[in-house]
């Protein structure tokens, strides 16, 4: 192990099942199983014979089951992911570690094991992670058993579930699933560029027909179909609508069976087992920001914290936008694409560079913390082919607060710099918790198999401070409904316990 070696990734793996239960337990997939595919692959993908051997630490995303507290499938728990992957892919490592929660963990964990590659903590890395929630739910659908319990003797290091990513006045008014906050902030952007709900709704499906076709044309994706911006921007039985102004094929589909998984290794490494140099790509640039829960975040029509990750990443990398040939932007929702896009300076209608090299959370499939491990994938075996170009992956966590960005490329770097400590913001807005009078500043209408449900509103005393409220009458609901923006309009919020109602002025 050699102090200030060049990290270098030397092999990446996908795994992908279509199993459903509809024709019985056979061949049914698991976490364990789609991340053993990946990771095995990703060991073949070195070229080096004895690869496995050579890993000294092996470290797992978090999978969806394991991120939110309760809420078990009952198809039992493997209660050591990393040890039971090692045993599945005959390494041994002496470092085993269970990433925290958030979609930012793949790039997260490339930008840290690069740093303790370089500082000679470590020679070789296995990253991995999966998720098959697809199969769970056609288990349950079908009545179909299937045993995911396992266990392993091995010591690892398990970093929980981390800090909350939501306040209690957030849970209190409902904002409990992501489409609802990344709901706030897609009309809070449709505000800005004076779209009402269909107006948007074009504009997400422009953004996202690309995506269904890139989708189409992946192997590993779950939803292969390309799809019309007519289809996508249209509510019907299929694209039903979710979370206003989501339609279901806007939003990161989770029944999915995905695995991914990618080896660094130090340099020296690489040159002793023999790696060629066409399989070497390299990180030039890692920039990591957190933000705060969402109701008191200054600005909602972008990103904070994927301004000031990618901004760092491209600095570190000694490279701007106008250099990067190769994106693959976090797409869980449309406006975290548009945010990304903002970040880097990028006009989503005119710049020819596509913004996704899978297909997307919607159309590839959303493999819960693990979607980017598969942007890295891709962009791997992309840069392979194109030795001189460089590309960039955007790693999205929470609702848009957890960011890890990174910049790759096969040219060797000059030299490697460890991404710095995750930048916080310093700003902060202040909860109202009286009844007030204020301007609706964004809003979502949540719904059911029913139709409409819920309005969740945020409105902007005169002040400067916030308010949250989440019951409406009827008439109230049905402006929210309407098809021109409610953003701008005068409300009175009327605080009952810890919860509000409104009403438009
Ligand atoms: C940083 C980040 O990554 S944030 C993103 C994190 N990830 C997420 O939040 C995941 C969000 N995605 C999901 O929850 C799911 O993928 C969904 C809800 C979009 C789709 O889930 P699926 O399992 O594919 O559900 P599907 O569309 O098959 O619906 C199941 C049934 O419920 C019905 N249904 C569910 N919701 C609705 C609704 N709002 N309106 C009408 N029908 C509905 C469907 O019509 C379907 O009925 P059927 O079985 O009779 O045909």
């Amino acid at each position: 192990m050699a102090k200030g070696d060049f990290p270098v990734l030397i092999g990446v793996g996908q795994a992908m099942s279509q199993w459903d239960g509809k024709n019985g337990a056979d061949g049914a997939p698991s976490p364990l199983s789609l991340m053993a595919d990946a990771s095995n692959a990703a060991l073949v993908d070195t070229g080096v014979s004895g690869m496995a051997a050579a890993i000294d630490a092996l470290a797992v995303v978090r999978i969806f089951e394991d991120s939110v507290p309760g809420d078990r499938h009952p198809h039992g728990h493997n209660t050591n992911l990393p040890g039971t992957l090692a045993r599945e892919t005959n390494t041994n490592p002496g470092y085993l570690v269970y990433e925290t929660v958030g979609g930012q963990s793949p790039q997260a964990l490339v930008n840290e094991f690069a740093r303790r590659i370089h500082d000679g903590e470590f020679d070789a890395v296995l990253i991995s992670g999966s998720e098959a929630n697809r199969a769970s739910k056609g288990a349950r659908k079908n009545g179909v058993e299937i045993n995911w319990a396992d266990q392993d003797a091995r010591d690892y290091e398990d970093r929980g579930l981390g800090p909350m990513m939501l306040s209690r006045g957030e849970i209190k008014h409902g904002l409990v699933t992501p489409a609802y906050f990344y709901g706030l902030f897609e009309n809070a952007i449709a505000a800005r560029e004076g779209r009402g709900r269909a107006g948007q709704r074009k504009a997400m499906a422009e953004l996202f027909q690309p995506f269904s076709a890139t989708a189409a044309k992946n192997p590993w994706s779950q939803f292969p179909q390309e799809h019309s911006v007519e289809f996508l921007s249209t509510p019907s039985r299929e694209n039903y609508e979710y979370a206003d102004p989501f339609l279901k094929w806007f939003i990161a589909q989770d029944a999915v069976n995905q695995g991914a998984a990618a080896i660094i290794v130090s340099s020296s490494k690489a040159d002793e087992l023999g790696v060629p140099e066409g399989k070497r790509v390299y990180l030039h640039g890692g920039g990591e920001a957190g933000d705060d829960h969402i109701s008191v975040r200054p600005v909602l029509d972008r990103s904070w914290a994927m301004d000031t990750a990618v901004s760092r990443a491209l600095a570190q990398a000694g490279k701007t936008t106008a250099d990067i040939h190769h994106f693959d932007l976090y797409s869980c929702f449309p406006c975290a694409v548009f945010s990304g896009a903002a970040a880097l300076g990028i006009d989503w209608k005119t710049d020819k560079r596509p913004l996704t090299l899978t297909g997307g959370l919607p159309f590839f499939g959303g493999p819960g913390n693990n979607y980017s491990l598969h942007g890295i994938a891709e962009m791997v075996a992309l840069l392979r082919e194109n030795p001189g170009n460089t590309g960039l992956v955007l790693a999205n966590g929470g609702w848009m607060t957890k960011e890890a960005a990174g910049v790759y490329s096969a040219a060797k770097p000059a030299k490697f710099t460890p991404a710095e400590k995750g930048a916080k913001p310093a700003e902060q807005v202040e909860i109202a918790t009286e009844s007030c009078e204020g301007t609706l500043e964004t809003f979502t209408v949540t719904h059911g198999k029913e139709g409409p449900e819920r309005g969740i509103i945020f409105a902007r005393l005169a002040d400067g401070r916030r308010a949250i409220a989440n019951n409406a009458d009827a008439a109230t609901l049905a402006v929210l409904r309407e098809d021109a923006s409610p953003v701008g309009r005068k409300v009175a919020i009327t605080v009952d316990g810890e919860t509000g109602s409104f009403q438009f002025k």
